[in-house]
């Protein structure tokens, strides 16, 4: 499917979808607990994934309303009956690779042509240090994983400049073992934030974790714990928000986004960067509500460590403002659905911006977007991105637009609601 974009301003509010990364860990640890009602649950394509993995691994997941009524596995889960589909979830495969270490048999691991590019070796050379046999099908990382369950705790290491989602998955199925892991990080811990989501939510379900900060991080993992998650409700997704507030910052335009409490998510972060490119922005974090109003926007620097996933934001944002933007620190942005620090070059580009991609970082000088028919790159975060940079430049089509299901279901429909010109087709 296509979109076709025209120039665009926008007015009114809008409630922010809930979040993906909270989605999918309380549905996990909720799965892992005895009974729990997951509230107000992101229904996506990647936590529909999330939901399917557990329930081949033993759990009961019904959908009522908006909540989810989870029938748990305590802790032990079962052999599956067939090979899990992760469909196009990272966080799926990495979470689900180490459940399946808990249980007493052999679990295969698969999903989409995407997933199977995505690096996993770091979470697997762990795991055998557990004493899980686990390794690629192609002996390069990818999908398909096969994993032989039998996880004991040890003292051991992982590289954390590739995926937090690896340490996010040994720190969920860890506290389950009949023997206490110490695991220590390894050069920066890229995308901190959301291990702080993982044990904040483990905390809720009654886990204990103790976190050692002194030249590196060290995660001290008792054993033999249970979770006990019950009533969970998901707060909103500040990544998704990011395209609504960054659409109103370079439109020139004013939105109120709704659903917006503080929390863990390290995408918050895009409020800061709004204002300093020059938006005029104001959260009322008690009724969590975020104001915006573009008001013409100067470049800036961005570190994206610990939040990769508002690159294509900013990007759309850089291109838009005057002067240089540096995108730095943003190798793992590489690793996504698609490289996206490649994907947001080539198609700036295309709309007539000056992007220099580095290994690690983009140089993008803003100017005068000119519309195109641009590449979606199957990506769910490249497509959103792009809509909002078709708004200013007008005259542009998207393709692969559909992959918005990932994280986003009803974005089209909803950013028309405030005025945006989209035209699917
Ligand atoms: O744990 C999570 O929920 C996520 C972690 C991040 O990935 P990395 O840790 O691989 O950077 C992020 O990009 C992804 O969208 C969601
Ligand atoms: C990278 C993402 O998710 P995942 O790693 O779960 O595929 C994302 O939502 O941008």
């Amino acid at each position: 499917m296509k979109v076709a974009v025209n120039i665009s301003k926008i007015d009114g509010e809008l409630y922010a979808p809930s979040s993906k990364s909270y989605t999918h860990r309380a549905i996990t640890v909720a799965s892992l607990s005895d009974e729990c009602v997951v509230h107000r649950p992101l229904i996506s394509a990647d936590t529909l994934a999330t939901i399917r993995a557990c329930e081949a691994f033993g759990a009961g997941i019904e959908r009522k309303d908006d909540r989810l009524i989870i029938n748990g596995i305590k802790g032990k889960p079962a052999v599956p009956e067939n090979v899990i589909d992760v469909a196009n979830s990272g966080t799926t495969l990495r979470f689900m690779t180490a459940v399946a270490a808990l249980t007493d048999g052999v679990t295969v691991l698969t999903g989409d042509s995407s997933i199977r590019t995505r690096p996993n070796q770091p979470l697997l050379d762990v795991l055998g240090r557990l004493g899980v046999e686990a390794f690629s099908t192609r002996d390069n990382g990818c999908a398909p994983l096969v994993v032989r369950g039998g996880l004991k705790g040890a003292i051991t290491t992982i590289d954390g400049s590739i995926s937090s989602q690896f340490i996010s998955a040994l720190l969920i199925a860890c506290p389950l073992t009949t023997k206490s892991t110490t695991l220590s990080i390894k050069g920066e811990m890229k995308s901190r934030p959301y291990v702080d989501v993982t044990t904040e939510i483990l905390e809720a379900a009654g886990c204990e974790i103790l976190l050692e900060e002194t030249n590196n991080i060290k995660f001290i993992i008792p054993a033999n714990q249970k979770y006990n998650l019950k009533d969970y409700k998901v707060p909103g997704d500040f990544s998704s928000a990011s395209y609504i507030l960054a659409a109103a910052a370079v439109t020139g335009s004013t939105v109120a986004v709704k659903n917006m409490f503080p929390s863990k998510q390290g995408d918050i972060v895009i409020i800061e960067v709004l204002k300093r490119m020059g938006a005029d922005v104001s959260w009322d974090k008690v009724k969590g509500i975020i104001r915006v109003t573009g008001n013409g926007l100067k470049g800036t620097t961005f570190d994206a460590g610990a939040t990769p996933d508002l690159v294509p934001t900013i990007a759309v944002l850089a291109a838009c403002a005057d002067g240089v933007t540096v995108i730095e620190n943003a190798e793992h942005v590489r690793y996504k659905e698609t490289d996206r620090l490649h994907a947001m070059a080539l198609e700036l580009t295309k709309m007539g911006i000056t992007v220099k991609e580095e290994p690690d970082q983009l140089t993008i000088t803003g100017g005068a977007l000119r519309g195109a028919n641009l590449h979606g790159w199957h990506d769910h975060r490249i497509v959103m991105a792009l809509s909002i940079a078709g708004m200013v430049a007008g005259d542009t089509t998207i393709d692969t637009i559909e992959s918005v299901e990932i994280s986003y279901p009803n974005f089209f429909e909803e950013m028309q609601s405030i005025g945006a010109d989209f035209k699917i087709f």
